[in-house]
């Protein structure tokens, strides 16, 4: 895939700010909303940001690994989770509903036959998932390359449908063990720092996931610091899939919605091969993975929300596209000192 993305331009800045600084109220009384409200007019390089036909991407995908024991639940959840999605019951759906955010479920490789399904998209690289990491590489090469351009083009399809701000999700039983690896891999972080209970492991399964995913490492003897080779050794086709989806939204300009601990660990390989993309994100929640923190801490961002999510899906991001909206509603809507006539500080 060639990406170029470019640092978002600051030429907007001062007069943002003091767009922002004139609106009827103390300065930074807005908080948060503020420097949102800023990101997102440098991101679309206007003083009027506005979100336009928001979506969420929920990327699917099997691991090989989830039969070895990584995860609390069977691997035939994921498939019946994507069910699930098209049917409307899922808790996306519900919290993409009330945001009034669009869902696109795409396939990346889940195991199993979804047979003709017009809401689906399919973006099947394998239709057996990802081999186990921990008897060689999760994919090949040319398997990743794929996953990354099918993510590729579904982004540049939304954007061609008028959308301008992605929020992304996950769907893939195993797929919190693919996270930790990565980022242990493209953090440094100790393994024991970024290894969680994922979907609810008890401390013996917690302790048997560890031991596995150190397994997978001592499987890895000549590993490379290299991201798409951390991401063909351990990743998840759902994972490439989100990676390959970022980097075109965002040499679109578009809003990167970025959710938890799977979706951040796609942003960790995109970010090594395009740093600037990091401009573009808009941080949605703190996931109560532990992983998490350590994955914000290294890329240096502080998220909107901290709810205690620990689901996936994109749920975090789509709690946080009504906050995106409030910040644009803000610079838009609100008089200023001026046009009120409301008296300044003296
Ligand atoms: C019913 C159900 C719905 C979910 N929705 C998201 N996940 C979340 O859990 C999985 C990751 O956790 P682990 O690594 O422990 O398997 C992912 O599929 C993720 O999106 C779910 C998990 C379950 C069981
Ligand atoms: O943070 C996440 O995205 C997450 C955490 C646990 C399970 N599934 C997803």
């Amino acid at each position: 895939m060639h990406i170029h993305i470019p640092a978002v331009g600051r030429t907007l800045e001062a007069e943002l700010r003091r767009k922002v600084d004139r609106k009827t109220k103390p300065p930074g009384s807005l908080g948060r909303l503020e420097e949102l409200a800023l990101q997102l007019g440098l991101i679309q390089g206007t003083l009027s940001p506005r979100i336009l036909a928001p979506h969420i991407l929920v990327c699917a995908g099997d691991h090989g690994a989830a039969k070895a024991g990584v995860s609390a639940y069977p691997q035939d959840v994921t498939w019946q989770m994507v069910e699930n999605f098209l049917a409307g019951g899922a808790a996306i759906n519900a919290l993409a509903h009330t945001a009034g955010v669009e869902l696109v479920v795409a396939d990346a490789g889940v195991a199993h036959d979804f047979g003709p399904c017009p809401n689906l998209v399919d973006a099947k690289v394998s239709a057996s998932g990802t081999a186990n990491y921990l008897d060689g590489p999760a994919m090949s090469t040319e398997q990743c390359a794929q996953a990354m351009a099918n993510g590729a083009r579904v982004a540049r399809d939304l954007a061609v449908r008028g959308c301008n701000a992605i929020g992304f999700g996950e769907m893939g039983i195993g797929n919190t063990a693919s996270a930790s690896l990565l980022t242990h891999c493209l953090t440094g972080a100790p393994l024991v720092e970024v290894v969680g209970r994922g979907t609810g492991l008890d401390d013996a399964g917690l302790a048997r996931k560890h031991a596995l995913l150190e397994q997978a490492l001592a499987a890895w003897p000549e590993r490379s610091g290299e991201p798409l080779d951390v991401l063909a050794r351990f990743g998840g086709f759902e994972i490439a899939m989100l990676a390959g989806a970022m980097l075109a939204a965002a040499e679109g300009g578009m809003v990167l919605v970025i959710d938890g601990f799977i979706v951040t660990a796609a942003l960790l390989v995109a970010a090594r091969l395009a740093p600037a993309i990091l401009d573009y994100c808009v941080f949605a929640h703190r996931s109560g993975e532990p992983g998490h923190a350590v994955q914000l801490a290294h890329l240096g961002t502080r998220p909107l929300l901290d709810l205690g999510l620990r689901l996936g899906e994109g749920t975090g991001a789509a709690l946080a596209f009504p906050l995106l909206g409030a910040a644009c509603a803000f610079v838009n809507e609100m008089a200023s000192f001026e046009s009120a006539g409301v008296s300044d500080k003296s």
